[in-house]
C-alpha cells in the first residue's frame, strides 16, 4: 500500500494541478487513457484542428456568392489526421514522460483504472497487468465523463460495429456517407466537418430542432442552415441498428413513419456522462446527483472532507474553460485551505464550431420569458454591418440581452462568421458588471471588423430607466 499526500485521477485539467507549490508533496496521478486527457487527445483540440480545413474545403460554398467559382478536388484525409495526431500524440506523450521523469521527482505516475474501494483508498488496474492499492490525504476526482450509447438494439448490445467521438478521428479513410446520430454540439461539429469534406451526412435527431439548447432563434435559423447542407432527420428516433454488408443500416421512425437510413459509418453522439460510477466513488463517500454527477459545492469540495472534484466529473458545464477554471481554484484551495477561494460560474461561455458558428453566454430570451426576468433585446444582422456587406451576409446575427433598469447584460447569443470570437467583449462585458452603455460608447470599435456588430447591438438597446 502507497500512501500520498495527493492522488489525483485524471489528467485533463487534473493534471495541471501539481506545481512547485506542492513540490514537497508527494503525489500520485492515475490515468487510464491518454495522458492529457479528452480535450487535447479526442476533443476540443483534434476537433477543431478538422474543423479548420474543413471550412477551406468548404469555402468554395461562400465563393459563390461573391464571384468566386472555385471547386473542391480533393482531400487528403489521412495527411489531415496524420498531421493533427502526430502533433497531439507528440504532446501527449511528452506529458507523461514529464510527469514519470526526474523532473517531477514527487511524483508517481499510475497508467491504468482506479476505483475507490474505501473513503480514501484506491484501486488501480495497471495497464501493466499489476494492481496497486494506494491511499491519499486529499483526493482531487478529475476523472471527466464518457460518451453516452442509447438503449437501442445494435448499439446497446454492439451487435453493430458504431464510433464515438472517441474513434472516429482516426477512422483509415473519409467514408462515403456517415449517419450521425444526435442534435447536440458533437453532432454538429462532426456533420460540418464530414460534409465539407463531401462525405454524404444524414444526422437523426429526435427533438425538433438542432442544438436546442442555444436561444430559439439561433437554433432554428442552423437547423434550416444544416438541413440545406446536409440530410436532417427532425423528431425522428432510431429503433435499431444492423450491420450490412457495407456499412450499417439504421430503423427510423419520423414524420413521415418507419424507414431505413444506410450508411458507411454511423457516428452516435448522444451526450456525455460524468465517470463518477465508473470510479465508485460512492464507496468512498463522496455523493452523486441524480445525473451521476459527483456533488460538489463552490469551493470544488465533495462530500468527503479533503476529496475534491472538478470538470466534467461535476460540472453540468462540460467544457474545457470550466475545467480549467475550477482546477485553478482546486489547486489554490488545496494550497490554502484556510483562505478557499469558489469557482465563478456566473458567466460560463460556449461556442459551436460549426458553419456558422454558435457563440453565447448568458441567459436565453426563451429563459428570460420562462423565468420571468424583465429584459430588453436587441437582434443585430451581420447583413447590417460592413464587415457583413462584404460577405454578403443572410441570416446571421447578434441577439443582445439586458436589465432594462441597469443596462447590464444579462445575456448574448450569436450566429454568424467568427461568432466565438466577436462574443468575447460582451462576456468582458457581463464579467466586469460593465453596462451596454458604457461598453458601446467608451471605447473605440475598429471599423470595418465584425466587432461592429456588437457595437451597433449594444447601441440598439434602450437606455437603462435607472439612468432616465
Ligand atoms: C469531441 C469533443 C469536442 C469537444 N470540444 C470542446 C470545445 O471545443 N470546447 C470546450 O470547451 N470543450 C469541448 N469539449 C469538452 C471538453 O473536452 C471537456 O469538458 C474537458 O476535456 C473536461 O476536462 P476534465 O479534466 O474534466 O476531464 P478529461 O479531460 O476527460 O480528463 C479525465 C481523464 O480521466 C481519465 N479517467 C477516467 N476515469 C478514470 C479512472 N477510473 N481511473 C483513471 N483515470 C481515469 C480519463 O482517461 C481522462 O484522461 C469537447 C468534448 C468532446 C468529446
Ligand atoms: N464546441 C464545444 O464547446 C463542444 C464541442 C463538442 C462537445 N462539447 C461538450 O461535450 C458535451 C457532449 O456533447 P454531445 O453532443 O454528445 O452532447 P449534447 O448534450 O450536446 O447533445 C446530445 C444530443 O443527443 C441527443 N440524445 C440524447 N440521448 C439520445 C437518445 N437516447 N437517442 C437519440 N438522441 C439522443 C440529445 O437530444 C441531444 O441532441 C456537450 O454538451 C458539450 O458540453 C463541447
Amino acid at each position: 500500500m502507497a500512501h500520498f499526500d495527493l492522488v489525483i485521477i485524471g489528467t485533463g485539467s487534473g493534471n495541471s494541478i501539481p506545481g512547485p507549490e506542492f513540490d514537497d508533496w508527494s503525489i500520485a496521478i492515475v490515468e487510464d487513457g491518454y495522458f492529457g486527457g479528452t480535450c487535447l487527445n479526442v476533443g476540443c483540440i483534434p476537433t477543431k484542428m478538422f474543423v479548420h480545413p474543413a471550412e477551406l474545403a468548404d469555402a468554395a460554398r461562400h465563393g459563390k456568392a461573391l464571384g468566386i467559382d472555385a471547386q473542391l478536388n480533393s482531400v487528403d484525409w489521412k495527411g489531415i489526421r496524420d498531421r493533427i495526431f502526430t502533433r497531439i500524440d507528440a504532446i501527449e506523450a511528452g506529458g507523461r514522460a514529464y510527469r514519470d521523469g526526474d523532473e517531477c521527482p514527487n511524483i508517481t505516475v499510475f497508467s491504468g483504472h482506479g476505483q475507490f474501494t474505501g473513503t480514501k483508498a484506491l484501486h488501480v488496474d495497471l495497464h501493466n497487468g499489476d494492481t496497486a492499492e494506494i491511499t491519499g490525504d486529499r483526493f482531487v476526482l478529475a476523472a471527466g465523463s464518457h460518451a453516452v450509447v442509447p438503449e437501442i438494439p445494435g448499439l446497446a448490445d454492439a451487435n453493430a460495429p458504431f464510433h464515438t467521438s472517441d474513434t472516429i478521428m482516426r477512422i483509415e479513410s473519409l467514408p462515403a456517407s456517415i449517419a450521425i446520430l444526435g442534435g447536440g454540439y458533437i453532432a454538429a461539429e462532426f456533420a460540418h466537418v464530414f460534409s465539407s469534406f463531401g462525405v454524404k451526412v444524414t444526422q437523426i435527431a429526435r427533438g425538433s430542432r438542432l442544438l436546442k439548447s442555444q436561444d430559439d432563434d439561433v437554433s432554428a435559423q442552423f437547423t434550416k442552415e444544416a438541413s440545406a447542407r446536409y440530410d436532417v432527420l427532425l423528431d425522428t428516433k432510431v429503433s435499431g441498428v444492423t450491420e450490412t454488408s457495407d456499412g450499417v443500416e439504421l430503423v427510423v421512425e419520423g414524420p413521415n413513419g418507419t424507414h431505413t437510413v444506410a450508411a458507411e459509418l454511423l457516428l452516435v453522439a448522444t451526450g456525455r456522462l460524468s465517470n463518477g460510477a465508473r470510479l465508485s466513488v460512492e464507496k468512498a463517500g463522496v455523493e452523486l446527483d441524480h445525473h451521476g454527477r459527483v456533488v460538489a459545492d463552490k469551493f470544488q469540495r465533495t462530500t468527503v472532507d479533503g476529496i475534491y472534484a472538478l470538470g466534467d466529473i461535476s460540472t453540468h458545464h462540460q467544457l474545457k474553460h470550466v475545467a480549467n477554471h475550477e482546477a485553478r481554484v482546486v489547486k489554490h484551495n488545496l494550497a490554502h485551505p484556510e483562505s478557499l477561494i469558489s469557482s465563478d460560474h456566473r458567466f460560463v461561455p460556449a461556442a459551436v464550431f460549426t458553419d456558422p458558428q454558435i457563440a453565447s453566454v448568458g441567459i436565453t430570451e426563451a429563459h428570460a420569458i420562462k423565468a420571468n426576468i424583465p429584459y430588453v433585446a436587441k437582434t443585430q444582422n451581420y447583413s447590417d454591418i460592413a464587415a457583413g456587406w462584404a460577405r454578403e451576409d443572410q441570416g446571421h446575427f447578434l441577439k443582445v440581452l439586458a436589465d432594462p433598469a441597469t443596462g447590464l447584460l444579462l445575456g448574448a447569443h450569436v450566429i454568424g462568421p467568427e461568432a466565438a470570437t466577436v462574443i468575447q467583449p460582451l462576456i468582458q462585458a457581463m464579467s466586469f458588471g460593465q453596462s451596454a452603455h458604457d461598453v458601446a460608447h467608451n471605447q473605440y470599435w475598429i471599423h470595418p471588423a465584425l466587432t461592429e456588430l456588437v457595437e451597433n447591438a449594444l447601441l440598439g438597446l434602450p437606455e437603462p430607466s435607472a439612468q432616465q
